[in-house]
């Protein structure tokens, strides 16, 4: 099965009668780092926690590698390592008994070798026998980590896993994401830094007021992150654009001041010297240029914002 979690129409209302679940269907690919993005309160966390166990769905279903999270919750939930926003952990145990604990959790036999490994590798080995509470915060987040992944889980979901952590940290987070996945670990992240979506994710989804509005390979977003325009004023207005330069790649402004040329920003021929030849035959005269580039964030802001105005129309009608 080339899937390792299917989502099928989940809907979460809570008590309050709020909606944060609208009928979200997602599928993660088996080894795939999936970035979630969407803004505070858009239904990131009841997301994963319901497909982690920890919240019950309003309707829908999910399978994690084929069982069902609900009927056949053990075999689901063993395949799953959460690593949860707020800390968890019991601040009187070791560093050591909390992940030994968390492994035993799961009925799965002891390994001392492989705590080991996870604490090495997340910079803990040497802080084994302190207590949590003794620990820096971000110490704190490294074990919520390693108790995650205690029990060899086959995906692993990272809910905020860098607010408010040091670069150090991050980097670390990052690289111990990278190991992971290529010992076939599958990884499902929340996050708020589209950096952070641009430099790990296989594809990416942006949840807004809980639905998803986008789900797309992160190399086609960059591709349209590549896209720049250069915006032309002009000295005197067009009523329309020339024969000679029409094309989708330009557009004239409703005022006729302005032209606005968009172009790939990777590609070596961009068409400017062409197009600046063609105005200059034309007798177009410039007042002023300027380019610009579209990032991710535009494009995420963009769409959350599309949403909110679609919705917004929708409810006034
Ligand atoms: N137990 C609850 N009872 C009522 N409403 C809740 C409950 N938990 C969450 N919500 C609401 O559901 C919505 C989605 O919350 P959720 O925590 O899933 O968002 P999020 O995308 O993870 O946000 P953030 O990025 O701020 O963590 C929010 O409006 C929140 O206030």
């Amino acid at each position: 099965m080339q899937e390792i979690i299917q989502i099928s129409e989940l809907t979460k209302t809570y008590e309050s009668g709020f909606q944060a679940l609208k009928g979200v269907s997602l599928s993660i690919r088996r080894g795939e780092i999936f970035a979630l993005l969407g803004p505070n309160g858009a239904g990131k966390t009841t997301l994963i926690s319901i497909v982690c166990g920890l919240v019950n769905a309003s309707g829908g279903k999910v399978l994690v590698d084929g069982h069902d999270n609900v009927r056949d919750y053990r075999k689901a939930r063993s395949r799953i390592g959460l690593v949860p926003q707020e800390l968890t952990n019991n601040m009187f145990d070791s560093v050591w008994s909390t992940l030994k604990l968390s492994r035993g959790l799961f009925g799965k036999a002891r390994n001392d070798a492989l705590l080991e490994q996870i604490l090495r590798e997340l910079s803990l080995w040497e802080k084994r026998h302190d207590r949590i509470m003794d620990l820096s915060g971000g110490m704190k987040r490294r074990v919520l980590i390693a108790k995650a992944l205690s029990h060899e889980p086959d995906v692993l979901f990272l809910d905020e896993p860098t607010a408010g952590v040091d670069v150090e940290l991050r980097r670390d987070m990052w690289n111990m994401v990278r190991r992971l996945q290529q010992r076939g670990v599958t990884i499902i992240l929340t996050t708020h830094y589209i950096e952070e979506a641009e430099e790990m994710a296989d594809r990416v989804g942006v949840i807004s007021q809980g639905e998803l509005i986008l789900i797309e390979d992160k190399d086609k977003l960059m591709q349209q992150l590549g896209t720049k325009q250069l915006s032309i004023q002009l000295q005197s207005p067009l009523s329309q654009l020339p024969e000679n330069l029409r094309s989708d790649a330009l557009e004239l402004a409703d005022d006729g001041y302005s032209l606005v040329y968009t172009f790939d920003a990777q590609c070596e021929q961009t068409g400017i010297a062409e197009l600046l030849k063609r105005l200059d035959q034309a007798g177009i005269e410039l007042k002023d240029l300027h380019s610009s580039q579209s990032s991710l964030e535009d494009i995420f802001v963009g769409l959350v914002h599309k949403r909110r105005d679609e919705q917004r129309t929708g409810a006034a009608q």
